[in-house]
């Protein structure tokens, strides 16, 4: 694993977007994306480039059970708000919340990864160790698949939520399988809440007590943290 400390989430979101730039300079079309507060200040970098998206495809990380895309704490209005709206991209993939038959569906996912192997994936980190939504104890050969929540995720998330209550108790993520699968990876963690986490990934046993563990065997993994969430290397 390359790890990249910087002063902050800003200074992290400009070396993120670099490597995403590069990226598709040098022709990647599939990305893996992400949700949460960390890769904000990547997706402003991005939007404020002039960098064409209009061929490219991404496919994301997960997304609560129960939420319509519209609703605007689902992770398919942040994408939209946050990148989409203002960078095109050819085609957006993001979990349907709303599906029917969930097993059906994920494997579906499943099947679109492996149509589309993703070029670069992106990652944040929950404080548990989560990689997505894989909390704790799920099995690293996991492909898409619905995952209830930990009360530790459910905590963690509700600051986005007008109450605790409303926050879902599941959600349909990639595996640890779909996330290896990506030719290359970069996880971003920024804040002292995080310093254990990366702590753990990088330094710790491989296990799946820690689900960002594995990403110790992928053989393209750049860390971008800031110094708080460095502090425990
Ligand atoms: N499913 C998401 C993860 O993909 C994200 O990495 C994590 C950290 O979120 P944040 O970046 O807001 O700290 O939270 C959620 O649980």
């Amino acid at each position: 694993m390359k790890v990249i400390i910087k002063e902050d989430n800003v200074q992290g979101g400009k070396a993120a977007f670099e490597i995403f730039e590069k990226a598709i300079k040098s022709g990647a079309k599939n990305f893996g994306l992400a949700t949460g507060s960390t890769p904000e200040t990547l997706y402003k970098n991005w939007v404020a480039s002039d960098l064409d998206c209009s061929e490219l495809t991404s496919i994301n990380l997960d997304e609560y059970v129960g939420l319509k895309p519209e609703d605007p704490q689902s992770y398919h209005y942040f994408m939209q708000k946050h990148l989409f709206d203002q960078k095109p991209f050819k085609k957006t993939y993001v979990p349907d919340g709303l599906a029917e038959d969930i097993d059906a569906y994920c494997k579906e996912y499943d099947q679109l990864i492996e149509d589309n192997q993703i070029d670069v994936q992106l990652l944040g980190i929950g404080q548990n160790g989560h990689i997505a939504f894989n909390e704790p104890g799920t099995p690293f050969n996991t492909g898409t698949h619905e995952v209830k929540l930990t009360e530790n995720t459910i905590k963690a998330n509700s600051r986005f939520f007008d109450s605790i209550d409303d926050v879902p108790k599941s959600a349909i993520c990639m595996g640890t399988k779909n996330i290896m699968h990506a030719k290359k990876i970069v996880l971003l963690a920024f804040g002292k809440e995080k310093a254990h986490a990366i702590k753990m990934m990088i330094d710790g046993p491989v296990t799946e007590e820690v689900p960002a563990s594995i990403l110790q065997l992928h053989p393209d993994v750049t860390v971008i943290v800031d110094k708080d969430a460095a502090s425990e290397l």
